[in-house]
């Protein structure tokens, strides 16, 4: 790391110590003169960065506080994020994200990250010499079209990045030099902001087909080329694209599909920990999903191999998962269908949404469409019919594109729901019980893997890895969470619980071959080793 002295060490974030610079650093670095008198602690500052966060009237003006701070002191910014997650996570990442994408452009302070347009076409791996880190891990990329529930925010889905990284560097340990946020701006078809003045994107239609393509392709080969440890995260891709980059690079490159693959493992931990609740046996479940996009397609597609280890043949473990689309039910006598869709459909009448789950009677109801309010009060209410405790999963990012609220879940079924949402929400008392939702966000997954793939190395990222993680996730929620209905552990233990599963991401990495060099022996104590403490 370069020595800065003076005001360039001030500006510096990931030097700055502020307030906390001693007397001796600040002879030494002539800072005398540059700062009031008093030398603080980290925790002084914590609380000086929380009385001003709290003051500010609107969430999204404490994401603008917020990131200012990162943009100052980054180790303060970690440190009080880590301390207090269960009250920055939702400024930093969703909900308060999606409101930051929307508004991205309008409340640009400071460049974040870095900006691939088609005119980089041919020079991608020579400007990515402009990044002034070298030890890059870690890339999450996204060419903003599907961002959240929110649809085509073009550039401004560069926040997505942004939070993602942030929740790699606070979840899972990973330093935040190692961290690079992405946004591969093709243009977007969104009009308006096209048509925005300030909008700060390409103002151009999406790049398709072979251009698009071809762009994609050279970015991936430039990270190869200039940061060859580096994991890549696709990150709210529109669904076919989605699918089609990670099929094209999945067995070549360290890559996975965060909307797919992460959102997967961490619903199937909830769905196991679910029957740890209503004590069925896991291969007894009935899952139905509403979405065919890119995490229900997902969600189905590690159910099976998961059902299949718990037993079940394949055939049968197909017929335990149903989806709903727009249409109804998805069934066999349907003349077109999406291809990953198709093995699922069932012989079946053509029913509708609500005659689906009165037929089916699924144990498991998981939304997955980013539409407010697609599990309706008799959709729910039908759940609790013939569930003691039906399971309710409503997936849909930000808070406002929810399937259903906590409250309407309980409420509607008297309190008996399993209930986990994507975004947060608050504790909420119904009568004399105190509920306490749990949040089911690829957040509890993608940190560790991304952990475990840096400390194994790891050449490719499989589907065993997002297995393990679902169980070493579900493992790890506490009797007491169980109590109260929550089907994954407290926020307050993530770092934890990616420490757990970088552990097992080694193992299996290990185990499939995809290891060069001996992993130590001990290695809960190796993978803790490597994570970054944000301490002066
Ligand atoms: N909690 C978490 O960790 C995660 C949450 N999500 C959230 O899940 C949502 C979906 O994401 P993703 O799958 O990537 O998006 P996609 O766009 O790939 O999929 C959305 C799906 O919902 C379908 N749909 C839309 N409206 C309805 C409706 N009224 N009835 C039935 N189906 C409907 C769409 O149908 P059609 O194909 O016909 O348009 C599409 O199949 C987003 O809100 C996202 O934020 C995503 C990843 C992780
Ligand atoms: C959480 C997430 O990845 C999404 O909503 O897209
Ligand atoms: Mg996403």
């Amino acid at each position: 790391m370069k020595l800065l002295r003076g005001k360039s060490l001030l500006d510096d974030p990931a030097q700055n110590k502020s307030t906390a610079f001693s007397r001796e650093e600040r002879n030494q670095f002539g800072l005398r003169g540059l700062l009031p008198y008093k030398v603080t602690d980290i925790k002084t500052q914590q609380e000086r960065a929380l009385g001003n966060l709290r003051r500010k009237s609107s969430d999204i003006e404490k994401y603008i506080f917020l990131n200012s701070l990162l943009e100052r002191n980054q180790r303060l910014f970690y440190r009080t994020m880590i301390d207090h997650l269960d009250e920055i996570m939702p400024l930093v990442y969703t909900p308060t994200v999606g409101e930051a994408c929307k508004q991205f452009a309008h409340i640009y302070r400071k460049p974040q990250g870095f900006y691939i347009n088609p005119e980089d076409r041919g020079e991608i791996a020579s400007i990515l010499d402009n990044w002034y880190e070298t030890d890059v891990r870690i890339v999450v990329v996204t060419d903003g079209e599907r961002i959240l529930g929110l649809g085509d925010l073009g550039a401004n889905g560069m926040g997505i990045s942004i939070g993602k990284t942030a929740l790699y560097v606070a979840c899972g340990g990973i330093h935040p030099t190692q961290c690079l946020p992405v946004m591969l701006d093709v243009g977007t078809n969104n009009q308006t902001l096209r048509e925005d003045l300030l909008y700060l994107g390409c103002p151009h239609p999406r790049l398709t087909e072979h251009a698009y393509l071809s762009l994609v392709d050279e970015f991936v080969q430039a990270i190869q080329t200039k940061f060859p440890n580096a994991l890549i995260q696709f990150e709210d891709f529109q669904s076919q694209n989605a699918f089609d980059l990670l099929d094209r690079y999945r067995k070549q490159v360290r890559c996975f599909n965060d909307d797919i693959q992460g959102t997967a493992a961490v619903t199937l931990a909830g769905i196991y920990t679910s029957s740890r609740i209503t004590r069925k046996s896991f291969t007894d479940l009935k899952i139905m999903l509403l979405g065919t996009g890119s995490a229900a397609t997902g969600i189905a597609e590690l159910m099976m191999p998961a059902f299949c280890a718990a037993g079940l043949s394949e055939d049968v473990a197909r017929s335990r998962i149903s989806f709903v689309d727009r249409q109804g039910l998805v069934v066999s006598s349907r003349e077109h269908f999406k291809p990953r869709i198709r093995p699922f459909a069932h012989d079946h009448a053509s029913v509708n949404f609500l005659e689906a789950i009165e037929s089916i009677q699924p144990d498991v109801l998981i939304g997955a469409t980013g539409v407010a309010g697609a599990f309706s009060e008799t959709a729910i209410r039908k759940m609790a019919q013939f569930n003691e405790r039906p399971v309710i999963i409503a997936l849909s990012n930000p808070t406002s594109h929810t399937e259903c609220t906590a409250e309407e879940a309980y409420r509607w079924t008297d309190g008996r729901a399993i209930f986990a949402s994507g975004s947060p929400f608050p504790s909420f008392r119904l009568g004399e019980k105190l509920f306490k939702p749990a949040q089911g966000n690829n957040a509890y997954i993608f940190p560790g893997v991304g952990l475990g793939v840096i400390a194994s190395r790891a050449r490719l990222i499989t589907d065993s890895m997002f297995l393990i993680a679902a169980r070493v996730l579900a493992n790890m929620v506490l009797p007491e969470e169980i109590e109260v209905g929550a089907i994954y552990p407290s926020l307050s233990r993530i770092r934890s619980v990616s420490h757990a599963i970088a552990v097992a991401i080694c193992q299996v990495a290990q185990q499939e071959g995809l290891v060069d060099d001996a992993l130590p022996q001990d290695l809960t104590t190796y993978v803790r080793t490597l994570m970054y403490e944000p301490n002066y």
